[in-house]
């Protein structure tokens, strides 16, 4: 398989990905993928289950440290250590809620402040005139995340009480209060109803009008066509298409990676990551719609899906 161009974004690149491949033993999950994001942009990676879009998350956030390739945030190469990469300007959400659960909502987004702390031990310790002067600040702007992403009222509610939505709302709020120019969001609507999802896409909105560029993974295909001004769709590892949501919607190989066909009739890699057949549907046959029926993501349905946990967040060390 050719893999698709990079389309370099007409703004100022925040992030450029060369060439990053992953491999874990004898499976690539990721393979040579290039990927850029504009100031100002939000960018979908889309692709069928396993296709390889949280392991390009990890390399990106030096969770993981790529086989090949080169990560670079405002044209500096990223650290492999996640801290320093979250210092830098890039912050993350996860697949599977990682709050501190038994911590405040405020305590949370505290928490994601302290790469913007600039005291130290000793400061600390001694609760010196500077120290409190920090800890002011921050709860200042903890404050202002919890009204922008509307959790203030529930600033002292442990996170484990607070509905799915919310958990994942905040988990949004935590990774804004490092001050990223560059946002991840790791499924941020994955087992949310319809209406949740609404309000996560107008966050999304809002969090770019406030000057951060986001670069978000979904399956639900209604959400990414109706937010995001370029999508990239990752089969087997590899970039396979990128371009407008019209773009993606209209390539028929996109369509055919998600309904389980090879990506390529002569090249596919033998130790490429599965195919993945899946149950999720084609991407058009999801497009956007805003006066269509929900579609089978974003259906109510009585039942939460399995990664939508019955209470409390799923891990207590995010
Ligand atoms: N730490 C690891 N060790 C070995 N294999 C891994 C590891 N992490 C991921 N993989 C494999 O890499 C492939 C890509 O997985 P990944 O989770 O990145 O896919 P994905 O596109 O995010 O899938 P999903 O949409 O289901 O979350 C899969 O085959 C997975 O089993």
């Amino acid at each position: 398989m050719t893999t698709a161009p990079s389309l370099a974004p007409a703004t100022d690149t925040v992030l450029k990905a060369d060439g990053v491949t992953m491999r874990f033993g004898g499976l690539t999950a990721v393979r040579g993928v290039d990927l850029t994001v504009g100031s100002g942009e939000i960018v979908g990676l889309i692709g069928p289950n396993g296709a390889g879009k949280t392991t390009f998350f990890n390399c990106l956030t030096g969770l993981y440290v790529p086989t090949e390739g080169t990560v670079s945030y405002r044209g500096t190469r990223l650290s492999r250590k996640p801290h320093l990469v979250t210092q830098a300007g890039v912050a993350r959400t996860f697949q599977n809620i990682r709050l501190f659960a038994n911590m405040t909502v405020l305590e949370n987004v505290l928490v994601g402040r302290h790469t913007r702390t600039k005291e130290g031990l000793w400061s600390a310790l001694l609760r010196g005139p500077g120290f409190k002067k920090a800890e002011r600040t921050s709860e200042e702007r903890a404050m202002e995340l919890l009204e922008f992403t509307g959790l203030a009222h529930k600033r002292d509610h442990l996170a484990r009480n607070l509905p799915y939505g919310e958990q994942r709302k905040l988990e949004i709020a935590r990774a804004l209060a490092s001050e990223p120019g560059l946002l991840l969001l790791d499924e941020p609507t994955a087992g949310m109803n319809p209406y949740e999802t609404r309000a996560t896409q107008d966050l999304v909105l809002a969090i770019r009008a406030q000057g951060t560029a986001v670069l978000v993974i979904e399956h639900d295909m209604r959400f990414i066509f109706n937010l995001c001004d370029r999508v990239a769709v990752l089969v087997q590892g590899q970039k396979l298409v990128e371009g407008t949501a019209e773009v993606v919607q209209a390539d028929d190989r996109v369509i055919a990676a998600y309904l389980g066909a090879p990506v390529d009739d002569n090249t596919t890699p033998d130790d490429a990551a599965d195919p993945a057949p899946t149950a999720e549907t084609p991407p058009t046959t999801d497009a956007p719609d805003p006066g269509g029926a929900p579609s089978a993501d974003t259906a109510p349905d009585a039942t939460p899906p399995a990664d939508r946990p019955a209470q409390g967040p799923t891990g207590d060390t995010p």
